[in-house]
């Protein structure tokens, strides 16, 4: 969670408080239309940099929360480019929240599901780390990854990579294929191939083409290997219908039925009080914009968006202040509560209900692999 896009909440308390939040419907200074068309101009540059520029305050996010005990992620540093800034404890709560959900269900694909081996693919990855947790947790298991990200970042991905041996260390492949050495690739390569790793350097919005040009071609992604879709905080930053067609090419031609195929995002809801359009206005004034948010305001609208897209087989959604109280035990709240002072609880809930994930799956098969999956996973009811 980044600390500029967050509202002030004592203020928004307070007049909450006083009164409800004047100024109902769409947030001041935002435009119609939102950007991530497929235009090219001097704006839209700037305006793609800016949310190139989001992925390093994720990682200084993730960074703190792994060094005051939140999460346990040895490699979390090796991506930052900031200097380590300690975030408030709200937000450090809020990305503990974000992380161990998403892990949550990722946990399960992996470890519920029954086809063997598993294809993950992270929309607009950035330096997320989650990779080389898994090939910790899981080094048995036959995991495809793929990572797709401008290349601008993609590239400062693989200078890492190559940096670090805690890292090039953990590409070594459970199949028999031998990986390449991250090491052997070019100065200033951009993607990397393996069975088990692979990062892509893609502007997502390729995907959306209007005309017959084909897909680009993803190396190693599996048209029949059950896949997960992570879009944690990407798609956001883009046009609804170019997320639709995204991800029809994704669900038609990548991995045509009946391949299992499901997607988890990870996004903020809830535009259209004081802390959403404050949210809206503090990002503005940063270039990012938020265009799916707007389309997309409420659990049920994330449920009928997923089934929309054609998962057909279950949707489910629950914003993170839901996901905090039912879906982390009571001894791990404790283990949290004791690693910094947090007194702002009715901040942190206004927080946490302001941010969700919804996840929806088309199972396709016999194996009902995502539902047996995501069974016992909690859901928010509407309301
Ligand atoms: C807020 S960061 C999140 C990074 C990572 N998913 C995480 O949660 O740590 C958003 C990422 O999405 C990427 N992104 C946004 N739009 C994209 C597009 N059209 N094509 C490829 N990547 C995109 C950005 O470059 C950035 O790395």
């Amino acid at each position: 969670m980044a600390a500029q896009e967050i509202p002030n909440l004592k203020t928004l308390l307070a007049s909450r408080r006083g009164g409800p939040p004047r100024g109902r419907g769409r947030p001041r200074g935002l435009p119609h239309t939102a950007h991530q068309g497929s235009g090219s101009t001097t704006s839209d540059a700037l305006r793609d940099n800016a949310v190139r520029g989001t992925d390093q305050d994720a990682a200084g996010s993730r960074v703190s929360c792994v060094e005051l005990g939140y999460l346990h992620d040895p490699y979390a540093r090796l991506f930052a480019t900031q200097a380590a800034t300690r975030r408030l404890p709200l937000l450090n709560r809020g990305t503990y929240v974000r992380t161990s959900a998403i892990d949550t269900l990722v946990d399960n694909f992996l470890t519920t599901a029954p086809a063997t081996p598993k294809q993950i693919v992270s929309l607009g990855a950035g330096t997320d780390t989650r990779f080389f947790r898994l090939r910790d947790k899981y080094p048995d298991t036959h995991i495809v990854y793929h990572e797709i990200d401008f290349p601008t970042n993609t590239a400062a991905k693989l200078v890492n990579l190559q940096r670090h041996p805690q890292l090039h260390s953990k590409l070594s492949s459970v199949s028999s294929k031998a990986p390449p050495n991250p090491l052997s690739l070019p100065p200033a390569a951009t993607t990397y191939h393996s069975p088990t790793y692979n990062i892509h350097s893609l502007d997502l919005r390729s995907l959306a083409s209007d005309d017959d040009t084909p897909a680009p071609m993803l190396p190693n992604l599996d048209p029949s290997t059950p896949t997960l879709l992570l879009s944690e905080m990407c798609l956001i930053y883009l046009q609804a219908p170019v997320v639709s067609k995204i991800l029809a090419t994704f669900l038609q031609t990548y991995m045509p039925a009946p391949t299992p195929v499901a997607l988890v995002l990870y996004e903020p809801i809830l535009p259209n009080d004081a802390f959403g359009r404050t949210m809206i206005s503090n990002l503005l004034t940063r270039n990012i914009h938020l265009p799916t948010l707007l389309t997309y305001p409420e659990l049920g609208d994330q449920r009928q968006r997923l089934r929309s897209y054609g998962f057909s087989d279950g949707v489910r959604a629950a914003d993170t202040r839901f996901i905090w109280r039912d879906w982390v035990s009571e001894a791990e709240k404790e283990r949290v509560a004791g690693l910094e002072m947090l007194d702002e609880h009715e901040e942190l809930d206004l927080l946490l209900m302001h941010y969700c994930v919804a996840w929806g799956w088309r199972d396709g098969g016999e194996e009902h692999v995502f539902e047996r999956a995501w069974k016992g996973v909690g859901e928010q009811e509407d309301g």
